[in-house]
């Protein structure tokens, strides 16, 4: 993805305070840190791209150090999107918000819940990446998806498998948009969510 100039400093001072609280906090595996900008950054703008609209509100589950709820914050904050950041680690939250005051990203919210333990958030959009498979988000998306909603779950290796495995619960519309920055990996469109027959 292309971003503007303004974006690009945006992303950049995410990254640096990422690297500065990543020293205390488990934010992104150490090992990674030297490809921050390829494997996590470069990943989660992939997502940016398959936005179409410019509204609603957008609800990331188990945001951690902002992957890829804040990079997208960041990317689309020229259009009237709202974020709600999910996470329950409370130093993590505490680094979130950081970020959003620091950034001066009005249209963020952290909330530093468990994911299952909040009311419907009706949400328009949502995304995830990292936070479990793929049956036991659907549960999540059940609970916080609008029911004209669409999310985007970024997937490893094993997508194809959790695919099936969802499908033995839950009935679904599924889009694999193939990853450009994992061979193999893909990004799930999910919409249509409803309990299967049992
Ligand atoms: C493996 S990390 C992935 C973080 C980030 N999405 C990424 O890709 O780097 C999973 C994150 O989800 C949070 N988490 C796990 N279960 C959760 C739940 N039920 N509700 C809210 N947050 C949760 C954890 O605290 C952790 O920060």
């Amino acid at each position: 993805m292309s971003v503007s100039r303004e974006t690009s400093s945006r992303l950049q001072a995410y990254a640096e305070l990422l690297r500065h609280w990543n020293s205390r906090i488990n934010l992104v595996a150490p090992g990674s840190l030297s490809e921050l900008q390829t494997r996590h950054i470069d990943d989660c703008l992939q997502v940016a791209d398959l936005i179409q609209d410019g509204t609603g509100h957008w609800v990331d589950l188990g945001s951690g150090g902002g992957l890829p709820g804040l990079v997208l914050a960041i990317a689309k904050a020229d259009t009237d999107i709202s974020f709600t950041l999910v996470e329950s680690d409370q130093r993590k939250a505490a680094f979130l918000r950081t970020v959003v005051r620091e950034l001066d990203l009005t249209r963020v919210k952290v909330v530093s819940r468990r994911v299952e333990t909040l009311p419907p958030l009706n949400a328009a959009h949502v995304s995830a990446r990292a936070l479990a498979p793929l049956r036991q988000l659907m549960a999540y998306l059940h609970l916080h998806l609008a029911p004209t909603g669409t999310a985007f779950l970024m997937k490893g290796r094993q997508w194809q498998g959790e695919v099936e495995d969802a499908r033995t619960e839950w009935v679904f519309d599924c889009v694999a948009h193939p990853s450009r920055t994992q061979e193999g990996a893909a990004i799930l469109e999910v919409s249509g969510v409803s309990h299967g027959a049992q």
